[in-house]
């Protein structure tokens, strides 16, 4: 499913760093550690297309991403990638239902309200649908931001940090659902985190060391 090999990447007037290559098998679960400043952020913008490494190859689902168009791209990230951030990065003009409909027309695909709302239901934020993100707490607009990674059915879900932000109730609320929607819908998920609630979760570690990556 996802396939890194000989990846590095440097910013300007950095040092150049380097990524062990890392294989992750449809629906696996695995965890990206290591303290802090090893590259994890840097990781993750690379593996989603968002950072073109300087030397290396990305492929996921069988697709070279940096091979594509920047527009190719885009799609592809869309359809095939979900991406959930430390905090909920939804659009606060738009309702929660309109936030994940977008997601639908920014990978190209029709806007299907009915697939939606199924998707706020499995989260526990039906009721939630026509809110606003300022009107949802913490915990809901993560649940919100997964269902927005998930709504494409991508094969790939990338989290950073996605529960530094909740407390326990919650952490163990977005983690199980995490969990949960992965295997139910066969996603590979790799999610970075400095928690230790999260960590007994995965069998699956990538560690990043600053040594690693310099
Ligand atoms: N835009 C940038 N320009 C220059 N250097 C950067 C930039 N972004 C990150 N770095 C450097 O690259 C290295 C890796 O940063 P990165 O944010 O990927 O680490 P991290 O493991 O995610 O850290 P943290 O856990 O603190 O979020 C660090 O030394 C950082 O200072």
């Amino acid at each position: 499913m996802v396939d890194v090999k000989a990846v590095s990447y440097q910013y300007a007037g950095a040092e150049s760093m380097t990524f062990g290559d890392l294989c992750i098998g449809a629906g696996e679960k695995w965890l990206l550690t290591g303290e802090s400043g090893s590259g994890k952020s840097t990781f993750l913008h690379i593996l989603t297309g968002i950072l073109k490494p300087a030397s290396g190859k990305v492929t996921i689902d069988g697709t070279d991403i940096y091979s594509l168009s920047s527009a190719a791209q885009d799609r592809f990230r869309g359809r095939n990638i979900g991406i959930v951030f430390q905090q909920a990065h939804l659009i606060k003009s738009l309702t929660i239902q309109e936030n994940l409909l977008l997601a639908q027309s920014f990978a190209g695909l029709p806007k299907n309200k009915k697939k939606v709302n199924q998707m706020l239901q499995e989260l526990g934020i039906g009721s939630k649908a026509f809110s606003y993100p300022q009107q949802l707490s913490q915990g809901q607009l993560q649940r919100a931001s997964i269902g927005r990674a998930l709504i494409n059915r991508p094969g790939l879900l990338v989290a950073d940090e996605p529960t530094s932000s909740l407390d326990n109730r919650n952490a163990d609320t977005v983690l199980r659902l995490l969990l949960d929607l992965s295997n139910s819908h066969n996603t590979s998920l790799l999610v970075s985190t400095h928690d230790d609630r999260v960590k007994p979760a995965f069998s699956n570690v990538y560690n990043l060391t600053l040594n690693d990556a310099r």
